[in-house]
């Protein structure tokens, strides 16, 4: 079956980046999740990156704050989609981190999430996607994910003064 990698600059990413694995799960998507950073373990970044095609894998969610070079990185060295995921810094609010993923030159793509915890969730949502291509089980998974977000929307839909 089709996985998806998960990689973040540090452990104190993890509570951002959960929410991808967290959708990944939901939606019955095998993943696996690690930390790999461009500035920190640069070697291993080139290794992971470029052997993540015949590893499987068919998409990579890449989460960072800060000088987020994680993203661009990675899709610097593989064919594989990139999602990459701006993590909330302490100094900026993820402002930095989103700019540093967002601003790829043209020829080298990376897919931009949102800031933080629904931009995680929402980058597990996509890969879903790119793997739903290829999987029955997954494709009926986001379908039904979407109607059920849909029916809990409209059944609330109704306002009242507190
Ligand atoms: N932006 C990057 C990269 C990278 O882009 O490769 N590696 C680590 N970091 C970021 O540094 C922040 C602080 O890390 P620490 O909490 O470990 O000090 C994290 O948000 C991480 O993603």
């Amino acid at each position: 079956m089709a996985k998806v990698a998960i990689v973040m600059g540090s452990t104190s990413d993890w509570p951002t980046m959960q929410e991808a694995a967290k959708m990944l799960k939901a939606l019955g998507v095998e993943f696996d999740a690690r930390v790999v950073s461009a500035h920190r373990t640069p070697n291993l970044l080139v290794e992971f990156a470029e052997s993540a095609a015949e590893n499987g894998f068919s998409a990579i969610i890449a989460g960072a704050g800060g000088a987020a070079h994680l993203p661009g990185m990675i899709a610097a060295h593989t064919h594989l989609p990139v999602f990459g995921c701006p993590v909330k810094s302490r100094a900026l609010n993820g402002l930095d981190s989103l700019l540093s993923i967002v601003q790829m030159p043209k020829g080298v793509a990376v897919g931009t999430l949102a800031i933080g915890e629904a931009g995680a969730a929402n980058a597990g949502l996509l890969a879903a996607q790119v793997v739903a291509l290829q999987d029955e089980q997954v494709r009926d998974a986001v379908i039904a994910f979407r109607q059920q977000q849909t029916d809990t929307v409209l059944a609330n839909d109704q306002l009242e003064l507190d």
